[in-house]
Order: structure tokens, then C-alpha cells, then sequence
């Protein structure tokens, strides 16, 4: 800001915000800002100023503009260029009515990135009066905590949110990723820190995806081996083999009650023996603990999921990557399930210290935390709520197994592991149902569509 005209950065946020909104109103219906009503919500800080300048934009395109005033004070420049292009203003959080019957749009001006978590009551009248109309945010849902992603007490849930610079927190991570609907990015051309949460795309994918060398051989593109499933679970078994046997690492091993499930539908799937990786714990019922046991005293990087995780007492002393849902997290370090599923952030980089392991907590939007607390947390944002079926779960043990077996490092093979498994859930949904199965068999399409991988990248 120091390097920049006065304003100059506001001017950028509020531009890419009025035009985002024009699209919305289209994708709504309405032929763009001419005749449409917008309805700003705006709050006493330079929030309330983007949404006062966006909507200066819009009346100038003939859109009938109204700003809610929340507080005493608002950002002084922007009440007065929208009253130059048109717009009304009312005092007091109370609209004069103008637009509240039939609103196009309600623009969340309230509070962004510097506000506090909750809504006051004027907020929540406000959002009253527009109750049905659809929401576009500007840079935050307000009322969220933007660094965590939690909420804590009342807050707005958008249709779009428009962000400046760089997405937050909020955005990525549940619950708060939820409230914010689709997310827009416009570059007001920041130059910005190291993050301390991130978003994989595929771009960062396709360099992590291992590629085999020109003289590669079976042995030096890994070997992952699995000690899943039990005689009361054997699909568990053929699951995880099938996240693991999609042709990423060289061979796969199988040890377990299931051998015979697994060797009759995966014939190139062997038996004991070395191994890079091993995958404990899914369906592994009460072999859960010797199956940990063997695989620890490999030496090798683990995955250990369900089962297992309930044999873990404390850090492992091999590198291991725990992937629980939020009710096995929850036993895991004995808290509430809903308290887990609030702060996922929180209790991510929690089991992940505790336990000297990369953590990746299922859900929605898959948590990702190394023990290394410089290393930003990753979340997932691809899949469906589709992918929500019996056994996805194991199918993504495997496949994370396999990743770390080609030489990836732990934070690496469980996000991008989450990544391709969201994905092909994805694929293989199109809109519709999909089995855990139908995830297994489109990872190699997924891999086969990933943007191509400059040198430099690689
Ligand atoms: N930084 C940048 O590079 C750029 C930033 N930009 C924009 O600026 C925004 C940040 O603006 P900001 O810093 O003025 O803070 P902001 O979020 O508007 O509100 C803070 C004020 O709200 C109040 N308040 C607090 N909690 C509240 C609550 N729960 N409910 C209601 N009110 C609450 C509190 O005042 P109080 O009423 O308590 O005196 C406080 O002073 C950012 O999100 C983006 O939109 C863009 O223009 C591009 C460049
Ligand atoms: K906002």
C-alpha cells in the first residue's frame, strides 16, 4: 500500500467486485447492472468502502443502488462517489425501501479482514430485511473468523464471495469455506508472504504426480505394501489394492486374511516382502495392532488409518501419515467429534504435533498437517458429496500408500493423494452416484488429463 497512490488498491478491489457482480446478476437472469436492484450492506470499515465504490460502478451502468449504513461511520470517499453516480444512502441499518422488495442482490460490505467473529444486531436486521435475496460477499462472509475458518455466532452465508489478492483461510477450510459459496479471486496485484494454509491445484499436482524414469524399473518406482482388511472385512482389502493399484508405484504387496479376495481380482498384486510404504489399518479389525506392529518395524513411511489409528499410543519413530475422519480424530485425542469438526484446523496441526505425523482429516474440505509447524497446512478443495460412500476411505489409503512408496514426502503424497482421489470421485460421478470402486478406476484418468509439467516445475 505504501508504494501505491492512496486508494489506488480499493479502486482495483471494488472494479474486479462490480464486475463479478454484473456476471452474477447475468448467471441470475438479469442482463447485467441496467435495471437491476442492489442493495449494499456496509459496515464502518474499508469493507464497507469496496462495497461503496463497487456500487458507484453499478449505478453508473443504471443498476438502482441502495447503501444500508450499519454505523455511525463509513468510508467517507465511497458514500460520496456513490451519491455522485446515483445511489441512495440510508442511515441507521434501516433501508428506505427502495430496493428491499424484489433485490437482485444484497452486497456483503459488513466486515472483511478486519473484523471479529459474529454479526451485530444491527448486521442481523439488516440480513433480515433482505431475507431470500441472494448474498455476493465482498472479500469475506462476514462474521466468520477469516484466519481459521471457524464461526462463532452468527454470520452471513453467501451465494459468490469476491476476494482480493489472495484467498483466506476462510474460503478453504470448513466451516466457514461453506458459508462463503463459490469463491472469486481478483488480483489487486499483492505481493505476498508465505502462507500458512495453502490449496493445491493441478498445476502443483501434475509436478508431484511421480513419472517413471526412461530407465526405471519396478523396484526404483516403489514398492507399496498393505496389511488391510480382516476375514469380517475382505472388501476393505480389495478396496485399499485397488487405491494402490492404479499403476503409480511399481508393485503392489498384500499380506492378510484377504490374500485370496485380493490375488483372485488383482492378479499382479504379490505377496511379503520389502516394501517402501505400507498401508495399515482399514477393515484390518482386531489384526489392527499386529498389523501396525509389522509394519513399524519396516523401518519404512507409513499410512495408518481406522483400525490402527486406534492402536497408536504416541509418536510412531518411522515417518507416517494418520488419515482419520473427524469421529476417529475425535477418540484419537479424546475430544468431542463436533468439536473436531468445528476447528479441523485446530485439531489437525494438534494430532499432527502430538503425534509426530502428517494428519489428514477427512471431510468436505480434507485437512492436511505436518508435524513441522513452518509447513503450511493444506487443504483439499476438488471432490463431490457424492464421494461420501462405504469404503472411499480405504480406496485413498492405498492410493496415498502408493505415492509415499514412489518417494513423495508425506505432507506431498497425502495432498496430492486427497487431490486425485477428490477428483476422480469427481470423474466418475459426473453429476450422479459413484461407488468407491468407480473412484479406484478413474485415478489413471485423472492422472492422464493433468496439465502438462514444464521442466522447470518438475
Ligand atoms: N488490506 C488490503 O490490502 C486491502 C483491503 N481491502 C478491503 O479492506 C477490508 C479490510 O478493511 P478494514 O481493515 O478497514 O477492516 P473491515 O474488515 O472493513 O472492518 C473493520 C471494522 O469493522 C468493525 N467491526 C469489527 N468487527 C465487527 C463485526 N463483527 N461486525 C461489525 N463490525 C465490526 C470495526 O470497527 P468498530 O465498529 O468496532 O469501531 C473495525 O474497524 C478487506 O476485507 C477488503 O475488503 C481492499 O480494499 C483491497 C486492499
Ligand atoms: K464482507
Amino acid at each position: 500500500m505504501a508504494d501505491l497512490p492512496e486508494g489506488a488498491l480499493m479502486q482495483r478491489a471494488a472494479a474486479g467486485l462490480a464486475y463479478a457482480i454484473i456476471d452474477f446478476l447475468r448467471e441470475r437472469g438479469r442482463g447485467g447492472a441496467y435495471g437491476s436492484r442492489v442493495a449494499l450492506l456496509v459496515g464502518s470499515g474499508d469493507n464497507g468502502g469496496d462495497a461503496l465504490y463497487a456500487g458507484a460502478i453499478l449505478a453508473r451502468r443504471g443498476a438502482r443502488v441502495e447503501a444500508v449504513l450499519l454505523s455511525d461511520r463509513a468510508h467517507e470517499g465511497g458514500v460520496a462517489a456513490l451519491r455522485a453516480a446515483g445511489g441512495t444512502v440510508a442511515s441507521g441499518g434501516v433501508s428506505t425501501g427502495s430496493t428491499s422488495g424484489g433485490t437482485d442482490v444484497v452486497v456483503d460490505g459488513i466486515v472483511g479482514i478486519g473484523g471479529k467473529p459474529g454479526l451485530r444486531a444491527e448486521a442481523e436486521a439488516a440480513l433480515a430485511m433482505f431475507e431470500g435475496a441472494p448474498v455476493v460477499s465482498v472479500d469475506t462472509p462476514s462474521g466468520v473468523c477469516v484466519d481459521t475458518g471457524e464461526v462463532d455466532g452468527s454470520h452471513v452465508s453467501a451465494d459468490l464471495t469476491v476476494t482480493f489478492g489472495t484467498y483466506k483461510p476462510c474460503h478453504l477450510l470448513d466451516p466457514a469455506a461453506s458459508a462463503s459459496g463459490r469463491v472469486e479471486l481478483v488480483d489487486i496485484g499483492l505481493d505476498l508472504p508465505a502462507p500458512s494454509v495453502e490449496s493445491l491445484e493441478a498445476e502443483d499436482v501434475a509436478a508431484l504426480v511421480p513419472r517413471p524414469a526412461p530407465d526405471g524399473h519396478k523396484y526404483t518406482r516403489g514398492v507399496v505394501g498393505l496389511r488391510v482388511g480382516s476375514a469380517t472385512y475382505p472388501g476393505a482389502a480389495l478396496l485399499a489394492v485397488s487405491g494402490a493399484n492404479t499403476g503409480l508405484a511399481g508393485m503392489v504387496r498384500y499380506v492378510g486374511t484377504a490374500a485370496e479376495w485380493v490375488k483372485r481380482h488383482n492378479p499382479e498384486v504379490v505377496g511379503d516382502g520389502q516394501a517402501q510404504a505400507w498401508v495399515v489399518g482399514s477393515g484390518s479389525a482386531d489384526g489392527a495392532n499386529s498389523a501396525l506392529a509389522f509394519a513399524r518395524a519396516s523401518g519404512v513411511p507409513l499410512v495408518i488409518d481406522a483400525d490402527s489409528l486406534r492402536a497408536l499410543t504416541g509418536p510412531l519413530g518411522v515417518p507416517a501419515i494418520l488419515t482419520p475422519h473427524a469421529g476417529e480424530l475425535a477418540a484419537l485425542i479424546r475430544e468431542d467429534r463436533a468439536d473436531v469438526e468445528a476447528r479441523p484446523l485446530h485439531y489437525a496441526r494438534l494430532a499432527a504435533k502430538r503425534y509426530h505425523a502428517v494428519v489428514l482429516l477427512k471431510g468436505r474440505r480434507t485437512t492436511i498437517a505436518s508435524p513441522d509447524p513452518a509447513t503450511p497446512v493444506r487443504v483439499n478443495t476438488t471432490g463431490t458429496s457424492w464421494l461420501a460412500t462405504a469404503g472411499s476411505g480405504d480406496v485413498l489409503g492405498g492410493l496415498i500408500g502408493s505415492l509415499l512408496a514412489a518417494g513423495l514426502a508425506p505432507i506431498d503424497a497425502a495432498s496430492a493423494g486427497a487431490w486425485l482421489h477428490g477428483a476422480a470421485a469427481t470423474l466418475a460421478s459426473a453429476g450422479g452416484p459413484v461407488t468407491a470402486s468407480g473412484v479406484a478406476s478413474a485415478i489413471p484418468a485423472v492422472i492422464r488429463s493433468l496439465p502438462a509439467v514444464s521442466p522447470r516445475s518438475r
